[in-house]
């Protein structure tokens, strides 16, 4: 049985890329479907939020100098791109996906309408969250923790580089360990970077738990949502 009936799950944009410098990597997209698909199919209701990292960076260079907000709108068009190629690698692994965008772009993408939403996950099918919050000034773990609150989502899963939230950025600090669990409070006063502040604190306020565990490891998914001991738990 799995631990949660409802998950939001955040997916790294940048993870995409696989080992190539930019843009969608085909193994590895086709790897991280197969890994929600079992998730489903352990009968657990699934929203997805990709970030746009893989595509915008390999842009970001034309973008330099750029006011915010537009490079920011650049960005949210990302992440349709990876939800885009994201639905349909879970059509061609025959799961079903319906992409909703927080910007409207009618001709590609549906608009997110909550209760469309949620009516989609009743029925078994992944609902990818595009566009992020539809706002500039925001991330897409914003966009996770938001449409997580909205569609009363039991935890936040973000998969992403790291394998959990260390004591120090483990990237920059070889003798940082990582917490099993930690409080929103202690992460907060000691400013561990996993998540951006604005996510953390819509989290801490809804009291809406995440989970952050690495994208890379083999079923490690799965063993998050059968409540296993993966990555790390923030709790309230
Ligand atoms: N205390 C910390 N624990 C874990 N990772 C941290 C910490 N501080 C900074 N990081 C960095 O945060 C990054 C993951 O966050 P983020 O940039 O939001 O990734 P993404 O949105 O692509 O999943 C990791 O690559 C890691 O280097
Ligand atoms: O609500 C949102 C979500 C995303 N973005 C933009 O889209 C980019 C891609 O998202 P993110 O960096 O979160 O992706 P990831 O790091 O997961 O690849 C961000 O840098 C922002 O420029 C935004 O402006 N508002």
């Amino acid at each position: 049985m799995p631990a949660y009936k409802r998950i939001l799950l955040k997916l790294s944009g940048e993870a995409l890329m696989g080992d190539d410098a930019y843009g969608i990597n085909r193994a590895t997209i086709v790897r991280m479907v197969r890994e929600i698909q079992e998730v489903v199919q352990l009968g657990c209701e699934v929203a997805v939020v990709i970030g746009g990292g893989n595509i915008f960076r390999g842009v970001a260079g034309g973008s330099v100098g750029m006011d915010r907000a537009t490079a920011d709108y650049m960005g949210m068009l990302a992440t349709v791109m990876n939800s885009l190629a994201l639905a349909d690698t879970m059509r061609q692994e025959g799961m079903t996906a319906r992409v909703m965008s927080a910007i409207s772009i009618e001709q590609v993408v549906e608009p997110y309408v909550r209760p469309k939403a949620l009516q989609y996950l009743e029925e078994g099918k992944v609902v990818i969250f595009a566009a992020g919050t539809g706002n500039p000034f925001f991330t897409t773990d914003t966009a996770a923790a938001l449409r997580g609150a909205e569609i009363g989502a039991q935890i936040v899963l973000k998969a992403t580089k790291v394998d959990g939230v260390y004591t120090a950025d483990p990237k920059k600090d070889p003798e940082a360990t990582r917490y099993t669990q930690i409080s929103f409070d202690e992460a907060i006063t000691k400013n561990l970077q996993v998540l951006d502040a604005t996510a953390f604190a819509l989290c801490r306020d809804q009291k809406l738990p995440i989970k952050v565990f690495s994208i890379f490891k083999a079923g490690a998914l799965k063993r998050v949502v059968m409540g296993e001991d993966e990555g790390t738990l923030v709790h309230v």
